[in-house]
């Protein structure tokens, strides 16, 4: 069957996927989207999005019972019906026709079916109905099939059919008793929202808590969620998992846990198993191997973009990637080489240092860059720098409660800030300035006049700069 030509073909429309789009659509370029699923892949309908509604009305009322005279307001605990309406609309109740609508304005091809490569340039739709659509791209085919859950192999597991984070963050109902089995940032999040919203939470935690991040920051989570009444258990070993008359039973070393749903929580991998990388002579299941143009080395068209190829698996990273990518793919198609030194349009060179994400629990942590154990890691030389929100009195006009801490890492010989990691009830906010002191490369001594506005949370940043001594005059 012959193959219709277009520019580009991107395989999956997820948040990466559509970026990719608007950037070589911006640029002109005749741009179809395969996706089989739903138009804003998993970050819309499964993740980030319906994640966020269920854990934003649980942050809040814990914030008003914090408050003298506001928590007198405050009677009994969530509408759970209200809370989950209200996620179902953040989700458009599980409909694209928005982001199809979004798709058609900029002038992109959908493509429904399962995009898979056949060779150089060249991709196969198969459609619902089985028919295939073959499809050669001038410019570039990009790889942006995000990624899936990991269920490990522990004996029992597969016969229980778990919840994972599609069927939590899509649930109906709230299981009265819910056994949560990981440690990272999904475990910790959906933990938190359905303890709020009154599932008795078991969390069971191979390693500890948050594991990758600062350890006052894994401390805090941990007292938070223990006072949310999530009974946390690290260094938790499953060995067998199944379901009986009473519920589900998962068998630890130290006995067995019985709950109504069982969450695994325990990683994600890329989507690039059934992509048919093969076809091209790439090793197919693992991360893609891309340079920071995204571009996959040894071609000059297979790109790939966003968690599939496990540089940072987060919304936000990946649409920068994107962006990047697509800028790359517009200028080597109209045949100039891409702004491809570091921190170029075509280039995703924060992937590497500058990495921002927020873990949404009670307390939030709010991190990018390194930690002092990363940069140990990594023999960069640091100053290391730790205060607590309590010397800061916009923190304290918030609540009457632990405000949280908040940690510099200096790099001891250019003397910028390389990481910075806050954990409190309210700090989201905090990680953009650090970020951009990161990316900006701003001098120590420079950062003293940006002055923080008073009574707000950031003057952490003038104690920070305080606890570091400020430089001879
Ligand atoms: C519970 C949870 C909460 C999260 N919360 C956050 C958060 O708050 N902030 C944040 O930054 N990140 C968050 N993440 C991570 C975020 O969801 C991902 O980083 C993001 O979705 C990656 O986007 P993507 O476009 O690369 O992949 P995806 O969103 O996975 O999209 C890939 C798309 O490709 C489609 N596809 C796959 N294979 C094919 C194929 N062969 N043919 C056609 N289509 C295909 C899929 O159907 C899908 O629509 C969360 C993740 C989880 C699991
Ligand atoms: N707010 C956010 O930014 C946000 C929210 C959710 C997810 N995400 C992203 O989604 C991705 C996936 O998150 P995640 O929490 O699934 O992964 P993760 O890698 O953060 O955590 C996985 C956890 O599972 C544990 N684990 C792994 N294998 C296990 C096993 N066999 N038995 C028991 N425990 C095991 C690990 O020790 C760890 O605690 C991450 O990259 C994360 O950044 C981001």
């Amino acid at each position: 069957m012959s193959a219709r030509e277009v520019d580009v073909i991107i395989i999956g429309a997820g948040p990466v996927g559509e970026n990719v789009a608007d950037r070589t659509r911006a640029a002109g370029l005749e741009t179809v989207l395969v996706e089989r699923e739903l138009v804003g892949g998993e970050c819309s309908y499964w993740a980030c999005m319906p994640s966020k509604a269920l854990l934003g009305p649980g942050r809040l009322l814990a914030a008003a019972r914090a408050l003298p005279g506001v928590a007198e307001a405050v009677r009994g605990g969530l509408d759970v019906a209200a809370v989950l309406d209200r996620r179902d609309a953040f989700t458009s109740h599980w409909s694209d026709a928005g982001q199809v609508d979004w798709v058609e304005g900029i002038g992109a091809e959908l493509v429904r079916g399962t995009g898979r490569i056949a060779g150089e340039r060249t991709v196969e739709v198969t459609g619902e109905t089985g028919e295939v659509t073959t499809l050669r791209a001038r410019a570039a085919v990009v790889v942006a099939t995000g990624s899936t859950a990991l269920v490990p192999d522990i004996p029992g597991l597969a016969d229980i059919a778990p919840w994972t984070s599609r069927e939590a963050t899509s649930a109906h109902t709230v299981p009265s008793r819910l056994t949560v089995v990981g440690g990272g940032v999904v475990a910790t999040e959906l933990a938190s929202a359905f303890a709020s919203l009154g599932s008795r939470v078991t969390m069971l935690v191979r390693h500890e808590v948050l594991g990758a991040f600062e350890p006052f920051a894994r401390e805090r989570v941990t007292e938070g969620l223990r006072a949310a009444g999530v009974d946390v258990r690290t260094g938790v070993d499953i060995r067998h998992v199944a379901r009986t008359a009473d519920g589900v039973h998962v068998t630890t070393g130290d006995g067995d846990i019985v709950s109504d749903e069982v969450l695994i929580a325990t990683g994600r991998a890329p989507a690039s198993g059934d992509v048919g990388l093969d076809s091209v002579g790439i090793a197919p299941g693992g991360a893609l191997d891309v340079d920071d143009t995204m571009l996959v080395p040894g071609t000059d068209w297979l790109y790939g973009v966003g968690d599939v190829n496990g540089r940072a698996p987060l919304t936000h990273q990946g649409k920068y990637q994107a962006r990047a990518a697509g800028d790359a793919i517009a200028a080597r198609a109209a045949g100039r080489t891409p702004d491809d030194a570091p921190w170029g349009f075509g280039v995703a060179t924060a992937d590497h240092d500058a990495v921002p994400q927020v873990v949404f629990t009670d307390p939030e942590v709010a991190a990018v860059g390194h930690t002092a154990a990363s940069a140990a890691d990594k023999g960069r030389p640091v100053r290391v720098v730790d205060v607590g929100f309590s010397s800061v009195a916009g923190a304290a006009l918030e609540g009457d409660r632990d405000q949280g801490a908040a940690r510099l890492v200096i790099d001891r010989e250019r003397d910028v800030v390389i990481g910075a990691t806050f954990v409190g009830p309210a700090v989201a906010e905090l990680v953009h300035a650090a970020t951009i002191a990161i990316v900006g490369e701003v001098p120590v001594g420079r950062l003293w006049h940006a002055v923080p506005a008073y009574p707000t949370v950031s003057e952490i940043w003038l104690r920070l700069l305080e606890a570091l001594g400020r430089p001879e005059a």
